[in-house]
């Protein structure tokens, strides 16, 4: 799915009306259709709502809201914050349906107007929306003070009031935090960023059926996958499969202390559907790994404990791997960072053709040793975390100027970059950026990413295309955190029941 900007939002709804075509005042009754749809599913009938509308459209929204709850029987209050002399045509003419039927419309205008708010009432927050132009101020600002203040639940309507769609806001600006935002049609690019996690809450889109082709041809760098993108990336398998028709996997992990991360990404990469995995760890973990994971190989480092390399055969017998022979090679769980082992990454990077995964400590190793960036074959795939990310690069001052730093070092380098976290951005060779859609808090905790790992080195070892593999796994990933959490909750979520929910369906 598609993540547009302010402009093109804008021309979509003049496209709906000009193709559908539908009158701008009945757009607006289909949008608040929904939200009221949305909104008798999650609060009965019997809870008393307050809806603060603004003056242009967003405040229209919320006049049509508050006229299909009291429909529905909800006791309501409306209260309008009166900013500016003008109201926009639609609020004027849902302003006057509402009067036909309600004895009393609050006016705001300074702040004795504002009304208390108690806990067991809902705040519709329909002040903003994608029109806003500048930093709320005066009556408009006290006005969402105090809704931040009260301990109701708080949903926005589009995008809470002082967001900016597209754009950064200053620390400074005050914005409302709602416990849901309701937004129409399509994601906006405000609601995946993480310093605007307490702007956004719980959001989900609403279907206004605005104009499939606009969308469809309009230009964006920005998506968000969607199930059924998700399922359609799903490879089918043939009848007359067998094990070699899903690659062979090798994973380079572990060290002394941190043989759990190899274990899990050689867990995963198995449950991630790989046909043959071998894992290389420090001799420290042949026992634990040949015990815990015996569906993989396991090729011993020649170092007690630490990776030295893909070791040539030696007196010990340790057999030689040669790197071509595996469809994708997975580097980093657990490695740290001795100087061996960046030498084994410097003897290795060169000599490799097909795109590898490269995480955790490798990324670290890059970061301090940058010219072998440029080693890294084509098309790999490095998941680093966002602190991974810094190091890599530079510190950013917004989320915004995050990820075109993001989109600049996946197009130089020509390799897709799983910017991890809360709706992780997967940025490609091309300069687009994908936002995973699944994934909950449960996931923030030691070693889910040594399963993402396992995961996406199995999908490469299967022969999926990179950015697909990206998109697909880190999905698959998430999804199965979701699952957990159905059943267990998120809290106390291991990588392990993450491993375990993997589902490829
Ligand atoms: N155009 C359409 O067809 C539809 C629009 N919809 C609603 O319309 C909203 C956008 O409406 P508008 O474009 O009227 O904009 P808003 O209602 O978001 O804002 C109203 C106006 O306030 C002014 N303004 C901006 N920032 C301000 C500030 N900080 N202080 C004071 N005034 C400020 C601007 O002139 C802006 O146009 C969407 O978010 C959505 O809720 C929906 O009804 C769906 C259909
Ligand atoms: N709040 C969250 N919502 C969704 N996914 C999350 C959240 N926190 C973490 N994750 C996911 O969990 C994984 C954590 O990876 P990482 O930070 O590398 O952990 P570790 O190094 O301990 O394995 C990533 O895939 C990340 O996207
Ligand atoms: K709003």
């Amino acid at each position: 799915m598609k993540i547009l900007n302010v402009d093109q939002i804008r021309s979509l709804d003049q496209s709906t009306i000009q193709h559908e075509p539908i009158a701008p005042i009945n757009l607006m009754e289909r949008a608040a259709h929904t939200f009221v749809e949305w909104f008798v599913d999650h609060f009965p009938d019997t809870i008393h709502t307050k809806i603060f509308c603004g003056l242009g459209n967003n405040g229209g929204d919320g006049m049509a809201i508050a006229r299909l709850l009291l429909e529905h029987q909800y006791p309501i209050e409306v209260y309008v914050v009166r900013y500016a002399p003008r109201e926009s045509d639609d609020f004027m003419h849902n302003h006057r349906r509402l009067k036909l039927l309600l004895d009393s419309i609050h006016y705001i205008e300074s702040t004795a107007d504002i009304p208390a708010i108690r806990h067991n009432e809902v705040v519709i927050d329909a002040i903003f929306g994608s029109g806003l132009s500048r930093p709320t101020e005066g009556i408009v600002k006290d006005t969402i003070q105090a809704i931040n203040r009260a301990p109701a639940t708080v949903v926005s309507v589009d995008i809470a009031s002082g967001l900016y769609t597209d754009q950064p806001n200053e620390p400074t600006d005050v914005i409302i935090e709602p416990d849901y935002t309701l937004t129409f049609q399509l994601p906006k690019l405000a609601l995946v960023l993480p310093k605007n996690g307490p702007y956004v809450g719980n959001w989900h889109i609403l279907d206004i059926r605005l104009h499939k082709r606009f969308i469809d041809q309009a230009p964006t760098s920005y998506y968000f996958t969607q199930p059924s993108e998700a399922r359609l990336l799903l490879r089918k398998r043939n009848r007359f499969s067998n094990k070699g028709t899903f690659g062979h996997a090798l994973l380079l992990a572990g060290s002394y202390g941190k043989i759990g991360a190899a274990v899990l990404s050689a867990k995963a990469c198995l449950r991630a559907g790989v046909g043959l995995l071998t894992v290389q760890v420090p001799q420290c973990g042949y026992t634990i790994l040949q015990t815990v994971v015996p569906e993989a190989m396991c090729s011993p480092d020649r170092h007690q404990n630490i990776l030295t390399g893909i070791a040539p055969s030696d007196q010990a017998g340790h057999e030689s791997l040669d790197p071509s022979d595996f469809s994708a090679i997975g580097i980093g769980p657990g490695i740290g960072k001795a100087p061996e082992t960046l030498a084994m990454l410097k003897g290795l990077l060169p000599s490799l053709k097909k795109p590898i995964v490269v995480d955790a400590d490798a990324l670290n190793l890059l970061a301090e040793n940058r010219e072998l960036l440029n080693h890294i074959p084509p098309s790999s795939i490095l998941t680093p975390h966002p602190k991974e990310f810094e190091r890599l690069t530079k510190k950013w001052s917004n989320d915004y100027q995050k990820l075109d730093l993001l989109r600049e070092f996946a197009k130089k380098n020509k390799i897709v970059v799983v910017l991890k976290g809360a709706f992780s951005a997967i940025a490609t060779p091309d300069g687009d950026i994908h936002f995973n859609s699944t994934g909950n808090p449960g996931l923030s905790t030691g070693g889910t990413g040594d399963v993402l790992t396992g995961v996406l080195t199995a999908l490469l070892a299967q022969g999926y295309d990179p950015v697909e593999a990206a998109v697909l796994g880190v999905y698959a990933h998430g999804l199965a955190g979701d699952q957990v959490a159905s059943q267990r909750g998120s809290i106390g979520m291991t990588a392990s029941d993450v491993i375990d929910a993997l589902r490829w369906e």
